[in-house]
C-alpha cells in the first residue's frame, strides 16, 4: 500500500517554498492484474473512463518513460481524504503517489532526491511535493531547473483548517497576483519570511504567527477570492491562535495554534462557520509510507 499525506503550501510568507505535511492521506491499494484499472472507494477522487486518462496513471507513465520502461498492468484501489482543489495538495498527492507506484512497477529503486526531482518536474513548484514526500515542515526553492530542500525539526503546535465547499484552482489564484515586485517590498517580504522561519526553529510560535499573517508576496490579493478571510483570521486570532494564513492557492485557510488546543479552537469556529468544514488536523512527519511493496506480495 502507498499512502501520501496532504500539504499546505506558503505558510503565509513562505510563497512557493515552504510547506507542511498535514495529516490526511491519498492511499492506493496495488494488485498485479491482466489489465490497467482504478477504483476509488470515496467521492473524492475524480472519476475517469479511460485509465489512461488518470493522473496518477499518467504520472507514473511520464516517469516509466523518463526511464525506458513499461507498467506491467495492476489493479489500483484508491481511497482520499483529500479534498480537490482546495489548497491541501491533492495534485502533489497524486503525483507522489504516481511516482511510487511507477518507481515499484519499474524496480526503479528512486532516492528520495530523485523522487522530488520528478515531482517538481511536474508539478512546477517543490513547496507541496517536498512536505507530502518528506513529511513534516519543509523549506525548498527551486532555481532553473534544480530544487534545494531542507525539513526542519517536528513543529510543536496543532492545525486547524477551514475547507470551503467551493473549489480553486491553483492556475485562477495565481493569475491575480502582480507580475512585478519592488526591490524594497521583496527585500521586506524576505525579511518576513526569513524571521517566520527562524521563530519555528526557535520555538517562538507568537513570533512565528505574526510574521505568518504579514506576507507581502501574496495573501492580499488573494484574500478576495476567500469571503470570510478576514473573519477568520481574527476569529482564530481571539481564541488563541498564534497565525492564520491560506493553504497553498487557497480557498482553505489554516491556522497554526498551541499545542493540545486544536480540537476546542476547531470546534468553536466550526460553530461561526457552519458552511465550512473546520477540522483540527495533525502535522505529518512520515510522509510517503510504502506499506507493502508490490514486489513483494
Ligand atoms: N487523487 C487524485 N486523482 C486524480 N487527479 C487528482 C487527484 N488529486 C488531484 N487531482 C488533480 O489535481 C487537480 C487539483 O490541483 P490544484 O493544484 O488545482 O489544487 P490542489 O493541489 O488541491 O491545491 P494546492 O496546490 O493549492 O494545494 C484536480 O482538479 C485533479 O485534476
Ligand atoms: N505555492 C503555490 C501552492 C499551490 O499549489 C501557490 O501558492 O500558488
Amino acid at each position: 500500500m502507498i499512502s501520501v499525506p496532504a500539504s499546505s503550501a506558503n505558510i503565509g510568507p513562505g510563497f512557493d517554498s515552504a510547506g507542511v505535511a498535514v495529516g490526511r492521506y491519498l492511499t492506493l491499494q496495488v494488485t498485479k492484474a491482466e489489465e490497467w484499472s482504478f477504483d476509488h472507494t470515496n467521492s473524492l477522487i475524480p472519476s475517469v473512463k479511460n485509465y489512461e486518462d488518470h493522473y496518477i496513471y499518467k504520472v507514473a507513465k511520464q516517469v516509466a518513460d523518463w526511464n525506458d520502461c513499461s507498467l506491467s498492468p495492476c489493479h489500483v484501489l484508491m481511497d482520499s481524504e483529500i479534498p480537490l482543489a482546495r489548497g491541501l495538495g491533492s495534485s502533489a498527492s497524486a503525483i507522489v503517489a504516481g511516482i511510487e507506484l511507477a518507481n515499484q512497477l519499474c524496480k526503479l529503486d528512486l532516492t528520495e532526491r530523485q523522487k522530488l526531482d520528478y515531482a517538481v518536474k511536474i508539478e512546477g513548484h517543490p513547496d507541496n511535493v517536498a512536505a507530502c514526500l518528506l513529511g513534516g515542515f519543509v523549506v525548498t526553492v527551486k532555481m532553473g531547473e534544480e530544487a534545494s530542500y531542507k525539513k526542519l525539526p517536528a513543529i510543536d503546535t496543532d492545525l486547524v483548517v477551514y475547507i470551503p465547499s467551493f473549489e480553486l484552482k491553483t492556475e485562477d489564484a495565481r493569475k491575480v497576483l502582480p507580475d512585478n515586485f519592488q526591490m524594497k517590498d521583496a527585500a521586506t517580504a524576505s525579511g518576513v519570511s526569513n524571521l517566520m522561519i527562524s521563530a519555528l526553529l526557535t520555538g517562538d510560535y507568537e513570533l512565528a504567527g505574526k510574521m505568518m499573517e504579514s506576507d507581502l508576496f501574496h495573501e492580499s490579493y488573494r484574500a478576495k477570492l476567500i469571503p470570510n478571510y478576514f473573519e477568520i483570521r481574527s476569529h482564530a486570532r481571539k481564541l488563541g491562535a498564534f497565525g492564520t494564513v491560506i493553504s497553498g492557492a487557497g480557498p482553505t485557510m489554516i491556522s497554526f495554534v498551541p499545542n493540545g488546543k486544536g480540537k476546542l479552537i476547531a470546534e468553536e469556529m466550526q460553530a461561526k462557520l457552519p458552511d465550512y468544514e473546520v477540522a483540527a488536523l495533525e502535522l505529518d512527519e512520515a510522509g510517503l509510507q510504502v506499506k507493502v511493496n508490490i514486489n513483494n506480495q
